[in-house]
């Protein structure tokens, strides 16, 4: 599992460390580590152009005693101060005692990788008008530092100026911006750099192959198809048919026993998974997909039976109180805005806030579809998902997706964990499928047993 720790989590966990070992150790070991992700980034280090932008704190600290180290490896360094007096002074002393050239902004030169140390976990939102004057002389691929500077570290957004790397090189521990949108569209390929540092519990992480393979249902030798769990799809409607049919391939991937359908697409249903059968118990709901009017008299049903319900799309529509089972509410930023009653861009420009307000008020795991998707328990963790590809922004991806969460919860997966591990394995299945081509909706239900299997027997060695 991939961790993302706060600043204020990291600073008590690297004080911890600051008291055991010689002064200055720790940032020796982050520059180390920055120093050789350089080398690998650029294939050569001698002759190799170099440029720092160097911050008045140890962000900059750390960018100049790697360029210290790359200059002694015969690349031609060159730095910018921005942090004036306040500059690193034993990493300047080193830098300068390497050969690495100090310049003003007007002498900046072309350059193979420019090395953001501008600001790190000390920055606050945004860029000073000097570090973009500089940013704009030059066109070459950014490295930044710990994290790109100018994003807001802890929650993943951008409100102002930031800088947008290539490859952003963190000490310690995952920061929220490293795996949270749009931060971290902003920080191209993470590499972690491990400073022995002993965190406490992350409130942010992103489940990795292992951990999704450790949760997924599997039949016991002894299991029927009721032990398994049976799911029940209240999804669909005259006007939307196609989302029932949708919801019910990404139910029917073979994770739960037996698959329902109540509703009034059940002919379509039917001719596309003649397995489904009609009312009866159920251990988890789907409600909403495509529901269009019927939306609200499904969700009442689905409530009367007292099990976890999974509430999509128009379902949402008609949540007006914390639903009275345990639940997973799947909205996109749209759906979301309506259901905390803001714009929508509030939502896209604040993911992590917005979907943990939006766990919080309605007493329900939410999952935030979008390219990371978010599912946040209410008063706890956030599950980000990394897997997918953006060919899967296609229409009928979130009935297929909710259909797959609901066979999890009726397979025993608490809410959270059934969105969590529900939207890695479509994501998984997505680039198995297309990573670098098109894909429907029913192709992506059709793939999701194919990549279970491989998950199961074989999770190194995916896509994913
Ligand atoms: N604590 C440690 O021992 C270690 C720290 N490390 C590095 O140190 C960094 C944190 O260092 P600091 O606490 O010194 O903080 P930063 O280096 O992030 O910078 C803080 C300084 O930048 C200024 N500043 C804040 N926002 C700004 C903005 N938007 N534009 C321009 N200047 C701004 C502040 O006045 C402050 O002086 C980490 O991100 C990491 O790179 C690593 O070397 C690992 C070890
Ligand atoms: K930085």
């Amino acid at each position: 599992m991939r961790e993302a720790h706060t600043v204020e989590q990291v600073r008590a966990a690297e004080d911890v460390v600051l008291a055991r070992v010689p002064d200055g150790a720790l940032m020796q070991r982050a520059a180390g580590g920055l120093a050789s992700a350089l080398a690998d980034f650029l294939g050569r280090v001698y002759g190799a152009r170099v440029l720092l932008l160097v911050g008045a704190g140890n962000n900059g600290g750390d960018a100049l005693y790697a360029g210290a180290s790359l200059a002694r490896r015969g690349a031609q360094v060159d730095a910018v101060l921005l942090g004036g007096e306040r500059t690193h002074a034993a990493g300047l002393a080193a830098y300068r005692a390497a050969g690495g050239q100090v310049v003003e902004p007007a002498q900046v030169r072309d350059t193979d990788v420019v090395v953001d140390g501008i600001v790190g976990i000390g920055g606050t939102p945004g860029l000073r008008a000097e570090a973009m004057a500089v940013l704009d002389m030059v066109d070459a691929p950014v490295v930044a530092v710990d994290v790109p500077s100018g994003v807001d570290v802890d929650t993943g957004e951008t409100p102002e100026a930031h800088v947008v790397a290539d490859l952003t090189v963190t000490f310690g521990t995952l920061k929220p911006c490293h795996l949270i949108d749009p931060a971290a569209q902003a920080c191209g390929a993470v590499h972690l750099v491990d400073l022995g540092l002993d965190l406490p519990r992350a409130d942010v992480v992103a489940l990795q192959a292992p951990e999704v393979r450790a949760l997924l249902p599997r039949p016991t030798p002894d299991a029927h198809k009721y032990t398994r769990g049976v799911v029940g799809l209240r999804v669909g409607s005259a006007t939307y048919p196609g989302a029932a049919v949708l919801s019910a391939l990404g139910a029917s991937s073979g994770l739960v026993g037996m698959v329902r359908y109540v509703g009034s697409a059940t002919d379509q249903v039917l001719a596309v998974a003649p397995e489904i059968v009609g009312a009866g118990r159920v251990q988890a709901w789907v409600v909403g997909s495509g529901g269009g009017d019927e939306a609200a008299e499904a969700l009442a049903d689905a409530f009367a039976d007292e099990v976890p319900v999974l509430i999509d799309a128009d379902g949402l529509r008609h949540l007006d109180a914390p639903p009275p089972v345990p639940a997973l509410l799947t909205p996109h930023a749209g759906e979301l805005a309506a259901m905390l009653d803001v714009p929508r861009d509030d939502v896209e420009t604040a993911p992590l806030r917005h979907a943990r307000e939006a766990a919080d008020r309605f007493g329900a795991a939410v999952l935030l579809k979008g390219r990371r998707t978010l599912v946040a328990e209410p008063g706890g963790r956030v599950y980000v998902n990394t897997t997918g590809t953006p060919w899967l922004a296609t229409a009928g991806a979130g009935d297929v997706l909710g259909g797959l969460c609901g066979a999890l919860m009726a397979a025993g997966l608490e809410p959270v964990l059934a969105g969590a591990v529900g939207s890695w394995v479509a994501g998984a299945a997505a680039s198995e499928l297309a990573a670098d081509g098109p894909l429907t909706a029913s192709q992506l239900a059709r793939a999701i047993p194919g990549t279970v299997r491989r998950l199961l027997t074989d999770p190194e060695d995916g896509p994913w």
